[in-house]
Order: structure tokens, then C-alpha cells, then sequence
């Protein structure tokens, strides 16, 4: 079975055309790829553990760690040129200008292809027009932007265990380097290719919970049998904190009644990297589910 592809060019949701949009994110992809990631990444380690932590697990900078040869930061609110730079000047404490607009351009284009998909998601499934927009109002942006050394297991050549995401929507930019992979419908793992251009949309858990569970959460992981180093940039959209995520009106009826309580993703994100969580197979129906796992 191969992954489905949906071709959407000549779509066009309203506003700037989904051609254009594309060509604006390939086009800052370039740059972010050649210069900004190789820069930021050969920064010292003390530099880049400025990239704090202190919200949970995964809101900051990850180091190597139990046998697991990556490296990852974060960047929140990264369409806001602001923002941008108070990350490049925690790195670069005499400033990197390049960088900062390098990324500032690649968020701000990304943005709007983002929003485009999520729009189509919601229209296809018949939210009105005017719930879509709230809810796009209640989301902020941040980036993750990782790099991962050859696989420290050969055999699998695993550098990302199974997972879902705990954010609404990724968009996952490849570089060259083979990783991404996600689990079909016959229990097989697909390898989503990188080319260049290509953006895969993930969906992650808010997204099950906002559409009642009419949009499963993709199972993913990242697998590089090649045995190269990788870089990649997760472009994701993720409610803000302190505003509960909820199931649409629109998406609860008689015929599918409500599936999930009201989602805090600040608890949610601490919560599901505990011990307890982590040997759950479903810790989002467990965390707020209606019905609870193994409940009738
Ligand atoms: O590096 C990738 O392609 C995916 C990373 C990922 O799944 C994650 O950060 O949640
Ligand atoms: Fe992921």
C-alpha cells in the first residue's frame, strides 16, 4: 500500500493561492537548510542548553540522552520577528541578523500553508466557516528543528521511537536525509520521501480531540537506515496555553456524540511523559476521554 497523497494545487481557500504559498516555503527552506541549522546546531553545547526547558518535557533544548544521538530546539511564536530574536540572541549573544530573518521568513510562509490545511480539514468535515476561524484564532506556532546523529541501533536504524504528537497540526520539512515514517491502516510503516519541496501535515492529538475523533492522530517515527545525519523542522500549531482544546459543535451530533472532555494541553504534555502514561496504547482517551480505556 502506498501513502495517499491528496494533490492540492489549485486549491484555493481564499487568500493568497496555495501555488504561490508553496513556492515561498520551498524557497526559504533553502536557506534555513544550507546556513541557519548547520550554524545553529555547531553552536557550543552550553549555548544552545540556554534554550530552556523549565515547561515540560520537550519545550526546549534536548541533548543526547539514553543512547539516542539527536539534538533538538525550540522556537515558539516563530512568525514573530520578536520572538525570533530573542532565541538568536540567547544563542548568539552578539546577535546573527541572517538567522533571525532566515527563520522569521521560512515561519511566516509555512504559516500560511498551515493555516490553508487546517482550513480544508475542518471544511471538509463541515465546520462552518466561522468556528474554523475561532479556532484558528486560539492557535500559536513554534518550531522544533532537530538534528540526529547516524542511528545508534544499526539494526533498526530507529533515531525517533513510535509516537503521536500532542499539538494540533506538523508540518514536517525533510532535508535529503531519509527519517520520517508513519504507521497505515495494515500496521505497515511508510517512509515519507524527502524531496525537495515536499511538506508532510501531521496530525496530532489536539487535532483528534478538536474534530471529536473524526481525524485520527498519526502514528509516526523517524528511521534512517542510509545511516546518515539528519536535519529536520517541525513547523507546528498548538492551542495556547490555559485555553482548554474542545470538540467543535459543529462535529457533535446524535450521530456522533462527544468522544472527548475539554483538553488541557499544559497538563496533557506533562502528564503523558510519565511513566504511567508512556505504557498506555491510548493516553489521550485515558487523559480525557468520555469513555475511559477498557470502559464499556
Ligand atoms: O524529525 C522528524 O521528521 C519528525 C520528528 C517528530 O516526529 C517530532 O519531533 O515529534
Ligand atoms: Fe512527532
Amino acid at each position: 500500500m502506498e501513502l495517499t497523497k491528496v494533490d492540492l494545487r489549485g486549491v484555493e481557500p481564499g487568500g493568497p493561492g496555495w501555488e504561490a504559498a508553496r513556492a515561498a516555503v520551498t524557497a526559504s527552506m533553502v536557506a534555513l537548510f544550507t546556513r541557519a541549522l548547520p550554524e545553529l546546531f555547531a553552536l557550543p553545547i552550553e549555548a544552545k542548553k540556554r534554550n530552556l526547558n523549565n515547561r515540560g518535557q520537550f519545550r526546549g533544548y534536548i541533548g543526547p540522552s539514553g543512547g539516542m544521538n539527536w539534538e533538538s530546539l525550540v522556537v515558539e511564536e516563530s512568525a514573530d520577528a520578536a520572538r525570533v530574536r530573542g532565541f538568536t540572541d540567547l544563542m548568539w549573544p552578539d546577535g546573527n541578523p541572517e538567522f533571525c530573518e532566515t527563520m522569521v521568513s521560512f515561519a511566516k510562509n509555512i504559516l500560511k500553508l498551515e493555516e490553508m490545511v487546517e482550513t480544508l480539514v475542518l471544511e471538509g468535515l463541515g465546520v462552518r466557516g466561522e468556528s474554523i476561524g475561532a479556532q484558528l484564532d486560539m492557535l500559536i506556532d513554534v518550531i522544533r528543528i532537530w538534528h540526529y546523529g547516524a542511528p545508534a541501533d544499526t539494526e533498526t536504524a530507529v533515531t525517533l521511537p513510535p509516537h503521536y504528537d500532542d499539538i494540533m497540526v506538523n508540518a514536517i520539512v525533510q532535508h535529503e536525509v531519509e527519517g520520517l515514517e508513519v504507521h497505515v491502516g495494515d500496521g505497515r510503516w511508510v517512509a515519507v520521501p524527502a524531496e525537495p519541496g515536499t511538506i508532510a501535515f501531521v496530525a496530532g492529538d489536539q487535532l483528534r480531540v478538536a474534530t471529536n475523533g473524526r481525524v485520527p492522530a498519526c502514528y509516526h517515527r523517524v528511521r534512517t537506515p542510509s545511516n546518515r545525519d539528519r536535519f529536520s523542522v517541525l513547523f507546528g500549531r498548538r492551542q495556547k496555553d490555559g485555553v482548554p482544546v474542545r470538540p467543535l459543535d459543529d462535529l457533535v451530533d446524535a450521530e456522533h456524540p462527544l468522544l472527548y472532555n475539554p483538553l488541557r494541553h499544559e497538563e496533557y504534555s506533562k502528564w503523558r511523559f510519565s511513566e504511567e502514561a508512556r505504557k498506555l496504547e491510548d493516553p489521550l482517551k485515558e487523559f480525557c476521554g468520555v469513555e475511559k480505556v477498557g470502559v464499556c
